[in-house]
């Protein structure tokens, strides 16, 4: 479904500031996986998610999804294939456009468009029965401007956007490190949901050890950008906190932005 070889990202490259985020990376994701990523502060975890998504071109190495070569690929271009969901609840939406335009926006994503979102009835009504699922009353302030929304009801829009259009994968980055967590709970609770429904290859950046080992069924840690841990299957389901803590103390995890939690 997506493979990456050889992947080399530097920032700066051929400057005293050059920084390498990511060294040699080769991963092979196949379809429907749900990884969870994690890693210390700077490990290179959303560069990873950026070199998927196409924000951040590589120096060296091939990106490849569904058998296609996507490495020269614009971020637009991607879109057709890529969503993505970020921390900030603000991020992923327009915050002057309304509800329905934002959602008409996101269901046209990766197509040609005009200015103007394209909005008729039988948008609006599949957009009002997609917002009554989530039981926020969403449903029934169409034409509220986004701005308006809380975090929690922004980032459940957020995730509702991406996966209008028929993207194949799905990148989380922190999407509920910002959410309080009550809120955090429903955010994953709807992720899990959509990813089941729209059969999506996901990738979910965290800091919380119990959620990276709660969620999904593989789990990458990411160290001074490599991959120094890669667990799947029948691993992956018997991974604990303390599995990870006692391979990795005094290594990738004496980072305090790691929570236990
Ligand atoms: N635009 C940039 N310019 C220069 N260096 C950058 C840039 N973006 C990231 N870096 C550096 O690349 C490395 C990897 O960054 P990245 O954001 O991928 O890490 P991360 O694992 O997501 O970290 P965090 O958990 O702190 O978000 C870090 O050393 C970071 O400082």
């Amino acid at each position: 479904m997506i493979s990456l070889a050889d992947i080399h990202v530097t920032f700066n490259l051929g400057t005293p500031l050059a920084k390498p985020a990511l060294r040699g990376v080769n991963l092979d994701i196949a379809a429907g996986e749900f990884i969870t990523v994690i890693g210390s502060n700077g490990a290179g975890k959303s560069t990873l998610l950026n070199v998927i998504s196409g924000d951040i071109g590589c120096d060296r190495g091939s990106i490849t999804i569904e058998n296609q070569t996507v490495t020269p690929w614009s971020t637009a271009r991607r879109a057709t294939l890529v969503s993505r969901v970020f921390q900030n609840p603000l991020a992923g939406s327009c915050a002057d456009l309304t509800i329905e335009e934002n959602l008409a926006l996101a269901f046209r994503r990766g197509q040609p468009r005009g200015l103007r979102p394209a909005l008729n009835n039988r948008l609006r009504h599949q957009f009002r029965a997609t917002l009554a699922s989530l039981e926020l009353g969403l449903e029934n302030r169409l034409s509220d401007r986004i701005g308006l929304l809380s975090g929690g009801q922004r980032q459940a829009l957020s995730l509702v956007m991406a996966t209008l259009a028929p993207a194949k994968i799905l990148l989380l980055d922190e999407h509920t490190a910002a959410l309080d967590p009550k809120t955090a709970h429903f955010i994953m609770g709807l992720t899990a949901q959509l990813v089941a429904e729209h059969h999506l290859t996901t990738l979910m950046v965290t800091h919380s050890m119990r959620q990276a080992v709660a969620v999904g069924n593989r789990l990458l840690m990411l160290h001074e950008g490599q991959i120094i841990f890669d667990a799947a299957g029948a691993d992956k389901t018997n991974l604990t906190i303390n599995d990870l803590l006692s391979r990795f103390a005094g290594d990738a995890l004496t980072d305090d932005s790691l929570l236990l939690g």
